[in-house]
């Protein structure tokens, strides 16, 4: 078992999410310690201006703030036998230009002293795959951690949803048939933008503006209808991939507003359930969005199965995506695959991933 230290900084660009994981890329021998460093305003300011470019000044910049942060965030934890580290996501097109996670994790290996696993999601792409999403291999692992004997499925709702279907009777998450995974469609980004862009806020914090209003009649129907949700998994979004979400709601109150784009998220993740092979037992939600009361309702008034914080089992929502990364360096390190045909859609189970050492190879002459 490593000591492995994972990161995450997520498409909502509210800070990086540092977790403590024992693993050895198979197993989860246990979780640690957490820590979490909020981007302030002129670093999101940063990052979202290189949002959905893939090279330039915004870019360069935008690495700069995630390569300090990262450091920053790690200092407290280290060191640590071996780091995860994801980056931040400007842009991804994975069948047209690829996929672009910002942060340079050699420089990051040498100030922290630690070897550093990062550009996770390259090979994936190259190899005709979505580049994402990546945290199933991890929560096959969590299936096998809680002792789960029946199908599960993980929902993670953060910028943008994904679900990953589980089968924890199978032996290895590379197994055809154990994993089914895919990004359900907008989660709470377009509802960030609403309430950011009428009311300055950066979220509808405990759904209180949704919980005011009224899903406006007909508006579902016109979202479902977009062909994202037509389309057989596995498949991944951008997080502007549903910006025109705005303009829908465009005419309606604040609340309202908030209401619909809320039970349009509850709604995506609905339609996605019908893909999943066999109905799971439960449903355990983590990111952000299980924070708002009013998506957890209307999650459990369209599902047919239990829906729960994955707190109820024993795990930590906050930090699933950073110990997911954690877990996945191991997995690179060892050479083990991270995703598979059946969670990003890749022709066969590829590893990918680059290792960066602690220090840097002396050059040839030194
Ligand atoms: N108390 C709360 N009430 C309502 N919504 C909340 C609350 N706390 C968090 N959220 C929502 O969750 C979002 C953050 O979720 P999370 O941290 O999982 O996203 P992320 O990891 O950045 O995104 P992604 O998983 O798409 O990369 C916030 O921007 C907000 O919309
Ligand atoms: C390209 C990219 O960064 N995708 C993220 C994003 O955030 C949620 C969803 O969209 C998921 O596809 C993915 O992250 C998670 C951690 C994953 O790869 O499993």
């Amino acid at each position: 078992m490593l000591r492995v230290l994972g990161t995450m900084s997520g498409t909502s660009l509210d800070g990086v999410d540092v977790a403590e994981i024992e693993s050895d890329g198979i197993r989860i021998g246990g979780f640690g310690r957490n820590a979490y460093r909020p981007y302030d305003d002129r670093e999101r300011r940063v990052l979202a201006a290189a949002l959905g470019r893939w090279h330039g000044p915004e870019v360069e910049a935008a690495a700069s703030v995630v390569d300090a942060a990262h450091a920053e965030a790690l200092a407290p934890l280290g060191p640590a036998d071996l780091v995860g580290f994801h980056g931040q996501t400007l842009a991804h097109e994975p069948r047209g230009r690829g996929t672009l996670q910002v942060g340079d994790g050699a420089r990051l290996a040498r100030d922290i002293g630690c070897p550093v696993v990062w550009d996770f999601r390259s090979d994936d792409v190259a190899l005709g795959g979505e580049g994402a999403p990546l945290a199933p291999f991890f929560h096959f692992a969590c299936a096998k951690w809680i002792g789960a004997q029946a199908p599960v499925a993980f929902l993670n709702l953060g910028g943008v949803g994904n679900l990953t279907w589980v089968d924890p009777a199978r032996t290895a998450p590379e197994d055809e048939g154990a994993l089914l995974a895919f990004d359900t469609g907008p989660a709470n980004a377009p509802l960030n933008d609403l309430v950011q862009a009428r009311l300055g806020q950066p979220m509808d914090r405990g759904g209180a503006l949704a919980a005011r209003g009224q899903v406006a009649d007909g508006m579902l129907e016109t979202f479902l209808a977009d062909p994202w949700f037509a389309r057989i998994p596995p498949k991944s979004l951008d997080r502007n991939d549903f910006a025109e979400m705005a303009a829908l709601v465009e005419g309606l109150s604040d609340a309202d507003a908030a209401a619909t784009l809320t039970a349009m998220s509850a709604a995506a993740v609905a339609q996605g359930m019908a893909f999943c092979p066999a109905p799971p037992a439960r449903v355990l939600v983590a990111g952000g969005g299980r924070h708002n009361p009013v998506l957890m309702r209307m999650l459990a008034a369209s599902l047919d199965c239990p829906v729960d914080p994955v707190e109820a089992a024993g795990l930590d929502g906050d930090m699933l995506e950073a110990q997911a990364f954690g877990h996945l360096a191991v997995r690179v390190l060892r050479g083990l695959p991270t995703s598979a045909p059946g969670t990003t859609g890749v022709r066969a189970p590829v590893g990918g991933g680059r290792i960066s050492p602690a220090h840097a190879a002396a050059a040839p002459g030194d």
